[in-house]
């Protein structure tokens, strides 16, 4: 099958990023990357040879610009500064906003950039050597003053050294060596694999080998499949006969938490458009019953068209808003609550950060705040729709503990009849996915 291969790489050369990167500043703050570049990328008129591969690859660089973003706005500050006096790198944090580099002549972003990303300038007259030398020396002393624990470590892996005490309260609470932190914190600097999930009865080895000639760089790791730079999937055949799913790693794991029997009731309370759900369906053959509902009927529109895809009969969707309690359907009344309960909270999303590099400059300490109010919420409406020995699972795709094992700790205490069988973080640092967490509790008989 022929098909258009997409770019694998930024490219940091191309003069085109000099006006998406402005075009981007005048972005209201807050809008999310990708929805900016599929949306005004192809109004820019910018003069493609292949358009595919060449908005691929600005849509790449753009990725990095946002990764490092307040990194190149460090490194600014340190070559603008007249003497050689340390930075404290923490107030400068404090005041620092994503709108600050709006000023900045968008070639010097481009050019610290490239620096960090790929260790050279980009070609082009715009970088004169002789001009950058006090720059490039300026980089290497940052570069050398990385130490581990330091907040110019942060700031070198696109972090906020204002999140340096989150991270603290995550190691201690996952037991990371050093080791294991400084592998989190290298790791935010890399986009994970595009994790698949084989629909149930298909080969492994079969759909990986299908995926490779369709030109897809897929490979096999443990029992799970991947692809490497992710571009194309559903372009291929195995994705078109309905035989994978697009999901991350610690998705898949979250789903597979949700112990679930053929025949037994599921109560998905966060479905969203129906990552989880579709997985777990998948394990029930089509027997018992999946209630999948969700804040937003735009997301469960998407949750039918896919089950339909999936040939999955057994999902039942309708909306429904944390501020009530669930109306318990009949089937499920008969025998006193579900036998398990999903709540894949709306959360930061901090854990997806490596994917959406974005995503990171929304994290405020207020909305940090009402998600933990709303996730209270949902679970204390869930927790009553848990049939006696039932199981309540919680689980977000952030690393955030208050999120986390501070809900859990938090819900346990107010719910006596729930005790927990066991909590843990997914994906990144242990696997090459996104970061996430999982608690299962169960109700007492
Ligand atoms: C993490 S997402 C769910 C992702 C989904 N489970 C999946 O696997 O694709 C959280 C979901 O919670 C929903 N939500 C937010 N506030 C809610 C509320 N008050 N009541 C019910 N659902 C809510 C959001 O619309 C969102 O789809």
């Amino acid at each position: 099958m022929k098909q258009t291969q997409k770019a694998s790489a930024p490219n940091f050369s191309d003069p085109r990023l000099i006006e998406v990167w402005q075009e981007w500043q005048k972005a209201p703050p807050g809008q999310a990357l990708d929805k900016w570049l599929k949306y005004q990328l192809p109004k820019l008129h910018l003069r493609f040879e292949d358009a595919k591969t060449e908005r691929a690859s600005l849509a790449l660089a753009m990725i990095e610009a946002l990764r490092f973003q307040q990194l190149v706005a460090a490194c600014e500050c340190a070559f603008e500064q007249e003497d050689d006096a340390p930075i404290d790198w923490h107030a400068w944090d404090a005041q620092w906003q994503p709108q600050q580099l709006a000023p900045m002549d968008p070639t010097v972003f481009w050019g610290w950039l490239s620096l960090r990303v790929e260790g050279k300038l980009p070609n082009g007259r715009a970088y004169h050597q002789f001009e950058w030398q006090g720059r490039r020396h300026c980089f290497g002393s940052l570069s050398g003053a990385v130490v581990a624990g330091s907040p110019l470590q942060l700031l070198w892996h696109g972090l906020r050294p204002s999140w340096r005490s989150l991270l603290d309260q995550r190691a201690a609470a996952s037991g990371w060596s050093d080791r294991d932190r400084a592998h989190f914190i290298t790791r935010q600097t890399q986009t994970p694999p595009l994790w698949l999930r084989l629909l149930p009865n298909q080969d492994l080895q079969a759909v990986c080998a299908q995926l490779q000639a369709d030109d897809v760089n897929a490979k096999i790791v443990g029992e799970h499949l991947c692809a490497l730079g992710g571009r194309g999937v559903q372009a291929t055949l195995p994705y078109k006969r309905g035989q994978l799913e697009i999901q991350d790693l610690a998705s898949q794991q979250i789903a597979a938490a949700v112990g679930v029997q053929p025949g037994q009731k599921v109560w998905d309370a966060c479905a969203g458009a129906g990552g989880k759900s579709l997985a777990i369906a998948a394990r029930m053959h089509n027997k018992g019953s999946l209630y999948a509902t969700d804040l937003h009927e735009h997301k469960l529109t998407e949750l039918k068209r896919r089950a339909k895809r999936a040939e999955i009969s057994n999902i039942r969707s309708f909306t429904w808003d944390a501020k009530a309690p669930l109306k318990l359907p009949q089937e499920v009344a008969r025998q006193q609550g579900f036998d398990w309960v999903l709540v894949d909270a709306p959360c930061t999303s901090a854990g997806t950060w490596r994917r959406n590099p974005d995503a990171r400059w929304r994290f405020s300490a207020t909305d940090s705040r009402e998600l933990v109010a709303i996730q209270q919420q949902i679970l204390t409406q869930a927790a009553p729709a848990v049939r006696a020995g039932g199981h309540l699972v919680y689980a977000t795709c952030s690393w955030d503990v208050a999120e986390n094992e501070a809900q859990v700790a938090w819900f346990l205490a107010q719910h006596n009849g729930f005790s927990l069988v066991s909590q843990r973080l997914l994906g990144c640092p242990s696997e090459d996915a996104d970061t996430m967490f999982v608690a299962v509790m169960v109700r007492a008989e």
